[in-house]
């Protein structure tokens, strides 16, 4: 069995747009191994959601997939008859976007929400499905008690959190998260994050974690790619990627951030007694990364 739980290649994604076709996502290559924190980085409009849609085949018209393979297990999503495509959502990959937290049902209790999700993907009772989603709620740090209420009652950073306990009820082998936490003030995304890299040490998945800040990327991730332009021009390992980037632009969205005391924390000091409240490398002031 490959290393790799997800081998995307020569990925290509168009949009027919009025003047014909546009290329978002150009010859894109990258593998994701298990148990892999993976992140996209890159600025606005590179490409890097056009990617996220693609992987599961939710891209809408007027996207359209042109090229490459996108194997899960050695298996190609993008061949599969979409049956069999349906039964790989959510179960085997979940997916958390920006506004996840608006996909919940206004009109629905959340125990009923997982009740529904989990019933149409593992057909589990009542009871099983009451029992998961207690567990994940624990999980995710809401009181069990608060499960019988209405999306509504919650904080947004609740409601993320709730997706989130969603989508890990179906025990998914590769998660791909979109912005998770973009909408949310720092120090609630900060407690979500830490709180998906702790499920993610114990239940062992991947992830695509797709953020416009680099630092939490840097943080949380193993290895990033680097997108410009609909191609991803650098990928590699965290600390070379910070310290020692190949490629012009990375060294440029390094240099756009503005110089903070301290900017990389790394995943292991994260949680290795780490102070959580303040980022960890301090950042030599003599380095500069070469214009
Ligand atoms: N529905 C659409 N029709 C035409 N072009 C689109 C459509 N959606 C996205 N695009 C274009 O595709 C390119 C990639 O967009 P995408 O949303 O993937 O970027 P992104 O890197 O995720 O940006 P952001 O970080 O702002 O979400 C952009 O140039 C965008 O304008």
């Amino acid at each position: 069995m490959s290393d790799n739980l997800l081998e995307i290649d020569k990925l290509n994604v168009d949009y027919l747009v009025d003047k014909g076709e546009f290329r978002a996502v150009k010859e894109v290559s990258f593998n994701i191994a298990r148990g892999e924190i993976f992140g996209l980085a890159g600025e606005s409009g590179c490409g890097k959601s056009t990617i996220a849609y693609a992987i599961t085949r939710l891209s809408k018209a007027p996207a359209w997939i042109s090229g490459g393979s996108v194997r899960l297990d050695g298996q190609d999503l993008l061949r599969l008859p979409e049956r069999e495509l349906q039964r790989i959502r959510w179960k085997r990959i979940g997916m958390v976007f920006q506004s996840a937290m608006n996909s919940l049902n206004p009109l629905m209790r959340v125990e009923a929400q997982f009740h529904d999700v989990l019933r149409r993907h593992t057909g589990c009772s009542h009871e099983e499905s009451r029992a998961r989603a207690e567990e994940m709620f624990r999980l995710v740090g809401i009181p069990t008690h608060r499960i019988g209420d209405y999306p509504h009652q919650f904080s947004g950073g609740m409601r993320q959190r709730i997706v989130i306990a969603i989508c890990l009820a179906l025990r998914p082998e590769f998660i791909i998260m979109d912005e998770p936490t973009t909408a949310l003030d720092v120090v609630v995304q900060r407690e979500i994050l830490e709180q998906v890299v702790d499920l993610q040490r114990s239940y062992g998945f991947s992830v695509l974690f797709i953020t416009h800040d680099l630092h939490l990327m840097a943080q949380l991730c193993q290895r990033i790619g680097v997108m410009l332009n609909g191609e991803l021009v650098e990928v590699g390992d965290v600390r070379q990627v910070a310290e020692a980037p190949l490629h012009d632009y990375t060294r440029k969205l390094w240099n756009a951030i503005p110089q903070l005391p301290a900017i990389r924390i790394t995943r292991e000091s994260w949680h290795e007694g780490g102070d959580k409240s303040c980022c960890h490398r301090r950042r030599d002031p003599a380095r500069k990364h070469p214009a």
